[in-house]
């Protein structure tokens, strides 16, 4: 084996670091600001939005079937092929039952992904025709995710309607008996009548009669291959087979080449006199609104540095986003959560705010002896609607050396590998900072914490699964803090080889091996002729590449609390007239003061309205963390009064104390002076 060339003292990138862009390009991309993997009015399915999916859903004459997606997931981009097929495969079928999609990785749609309650993507949901109330539908629960599996489920969901609720526009699915048919031979008809005879278990006689609702002059029905001598008077000797009846009275057999949906369909819709339904039905306003045409500026960046703005914008989009779609933390994911906000309170290498935000979230965690925690309770902490002075998180996305070609691509995932990078180098980096923590002599502990993060909250179910058979596989040998920092490395190269050429990838950004040579060149040697890593080298360079010293701000949004100018805050008043003082200034200590005492009542609120009266026990761990915060507020506030203030105020108690012990004294002498005098010259 090659012997490890001595290790720099400190890692330098020793090339002139490449952009990890093209020079000065201005990418105008036209990006939908509601779709991102789907075009409103260019694919043939319905690009629903906060504004207009409830009113889409809500009593509808078609049922529905929405796939709850994330721009920034990956499989939702390699599904997006598969489900854009399908819609284009069901479009006739929409006046029955239609097909959605709402991007969950849009800041707009947060909200609403949230009360639909959707936790990973993609999601799919069935909604019932003419639902009346707001439900968050029915969970699609297919085998699997294939095109004719979700196509057969959507028949099955449209037959589970009661009559009543079934879809206008949807003919009875259920097959008609021979008797009914030999009626029909008796009738004269206007139109056509096609029989699809099949199998109980075929879904062909569905589909086709699916694909004719919006034709007229022609109605599909289907029977079921029981009723032998019946098929055999037809000339049916095999199923599926079509049966033609034609309104001059003629009938016979479809002569199709293959017993298949799309040849039975195709004939019957070239039949002469049958066509395409001119009026559309009354379906939900469709708000395929024009797109956006929205401009984004190529953001210039170093791929040899790290970006605050991607750090930044990851935790903005874990704790505001990803982490809102749960409604209460309890048991295993609340434990995960006080863990991670935990690390990262200790171990983030981010800007003042940041670090205080995290670390007042850690404090009030570890004061609330709760086993079930509100998510909107954490919500408030993060936006800082106690308005402590100093904290701040942004609230705006901002890709820099996460940035994709195209909106879809990179982003959030990116910035959560980098997030975990950057910790488990922290920890290796400063070996004592989780003392205290119950956290601390566990090398492990990141890739653990990482772990749980990954299996409980991150958005990618598909994406969990496998980082979690290889952390079943080696995690739990990663014996050193140095260790943890190259296990992580090499998992995320794993990751990057599987994915390398997948339809997830940005053709900008080809997976690779990394580092690569060009910024880590003396991470690579090669033995024998065969490439190897040098591990000391990919140490050295992980553990420089992720310290606060090679973090650049560049981009990182101003840290001005724009949560104080919100709309509809009560204290709005109050706040502008705050944010005008510097930070620190006696009234805003006071405010802080208020705000966290405050804070108490809001918490109690939240807890109430969400899990219903709170025992005494709660109410005070909930007071007695307030009153924490509080105590630490009045101590800073006790800074205002300087030691000689404090120490006149005493000077000044003492003075007047023996002042008036001395006019006391100085009174009882005289009148008892007095009474001696004018006693004895009574007597
Ligand atoms: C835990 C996890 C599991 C995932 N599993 C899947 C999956 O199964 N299928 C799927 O489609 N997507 C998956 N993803 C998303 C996927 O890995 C990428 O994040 C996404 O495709 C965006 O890729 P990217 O080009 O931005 O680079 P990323 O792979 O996201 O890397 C981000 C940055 O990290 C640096 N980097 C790259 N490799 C390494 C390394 N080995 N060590 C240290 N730093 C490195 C580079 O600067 C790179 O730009 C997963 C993400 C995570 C966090």
């Amino acid at each position: 084996m090659a012997r490890p060339r001595p290790a720099p003292r400190r890692w330098r990138p020793n090339m002139a670091a490449g952009s990890g862009g093209p020079a000065a390009v201005l990418l105008v991309l036209l990006a939908a600001a509601a779709a991102r993997l789907y075009r409103a009015g260019q694919d043939p399915l319905t690009v629903l939005t906060a504004g207009s999916v409830r009113r889409a859903l809500l009593n509808s004459s078609a049922a529905w079937l929405v796939q709850f997606y994330s721009s920034s997931c990956g499989h939702c981009t390699a599904f997006a092929p598969t489900w854009r097929a399908l819609a284009g495969d069901v479009k006739d079928w929409e006046s029955a039952i239609r097909l959605g999609v709402l991007d969950c990785g849009e800041e707009e749609n947060y909200q609403t992904c949230k009360e639909y309650g959707i936790h990973y993507y993609p999601t799919f949901r069935f909604f019932k025709a003419f639902t009346k109330q707001f439900t968050t539908g029915e969970n699609y629960k297919g085998a699997d995710r294939e095109l004719q599996t979700v196509r057969q489920m959507m028949i099955d969901f449209l037959q589970n309607h009661s009559q009543e609720l079934r879809p206008p526009a949807c003919p009875p699915l259920d097959p008609v008996p021979s008797s009914d048919i030999t009626s029909l031979f008796d009738k004269s008809n206007h139109h056509y009548t096609a029989i699809v005879f099949e199998s109980n278990n075929s879904y062909v006689g569905r589909e086709v009669l699916l694909d004719l609702i919006q034709y007229e002059n022609i109605v599909v029905k289907r029977a079921l291959n029981f009723d032998k001598p019946f098929l055999e008077k037809l000339g049916i000797t095999s199923v599926p087979s079509c049966y033609l009846m034609h309104p001059n009275g003629s009938h016979g057999l479809i002569n199709s080449l293959k017993p298949l949906r799309s040849f039975f369909s195709s004939y019957l819709k070239s039949l002469p006199g049958v066509r395409k339904k001119l009026l559309p039905l009354q379906l939900p306003v469709q708000e395929n609104k024009e797109e956006s045409t929205e401009t984004k500026v190529w953001k210039e960046f170093d791929k040899a540095k790290l970006y605050m703005a991607d750090l930044e914008s990851g935790l903005h989009y874990l704790l505001r986003v990803e982490l809102a779609t749960h409604k209460t933390l309890e048991g295993a994911e609340l434990k995960t959560f006080k863990d991670f906000v935990t690390v990262c309170a200790k171990l983030f290498p981010g800007r003042q705010s940041v670090v205080k935000l995290l670390e007042t979230l850690q404090e009030w965690l570890v004061s609330l002896p709760l086993d079930k925690i509100p998510y909107d309770a954490i919500l408030d902490l993060v936006n800082n609607k106690m308005r402590i002075s100093g904290i701040f998180l942004t609230k705006k996305v901002q890709w820099v050396g996460c940035q994709g070609s195209r909106p879809e691509l990179r982003g959030y995932t990116c910035s959560l590998w980098k997030l975990f990078h950057t910790l488990t180098v922290q920890a290796a980096l400063q070996p004592k900072a989780l003392i205290n923590t119950g956290l601390e002599d566990n090398p492990q502990i990141v890739l653990q914490v990482m772990r749980r993060y990954i299996q409980h909250f991150f958005g990618c179910k598909a994406c969990a699964e496998h980082f979690e058979e290889m952390a079943k596989e080696s995690m739990d040998s990663v014996q050193t803090l140095d260790k943890a920092v190259l296990w992580l490395w090499e998992k995320h190269n794993v990751v990057n080889n599987r994915l390398a050429g997948a339809l997830t990838e940005d053709p900008k950004f080809p997976k690779v091996q990394w580092p690569t040579p060009d910024i880590c060149p003396t991470c690579h040697e090669e033995i024998k002729g065969l490439h190897s890593w040098n591990e000391a080298q990919v140490l050295q360079f992980m553990k420089y590449h992720y310290s606060s010293e090679n973090i650049l701000y560049k981009y990182a949004e101003s840290q001005t609390d724009s949560s104080e100018t919100e709309q509809g805050d009560t204290r709005e008043g109050k706040d502008k007239s705050l944010q005008k003082k510097p930070s620190g200034s006696r009234e805003n200590k006071i405010q802080d003061e208020e705000n966290v005492l405050g804070s108490e009542s809001k918490v109690l609120d939240k807890l109430i309205a969400n899990h219903g009266p709170v025992k005494d026990s709660d109410k005070s761990a909930v007071r007695s963390a307030t009153l924490k915060e509080a105590k630490q507020a009045v101590s800073f506030l006790g800074i205002g009064f300087s030691n000689i203030d404090m120490s006149l105020c005493v000077i000044l108690y003492v003075a007047s104390s023996l002042f008036l012990m001395i006019m006391y004294f100085f009174f009882r002498m005289r009148s008892k002076r007095w009474k001696v005098k004018y006693y004895r010259s009574s007597v």
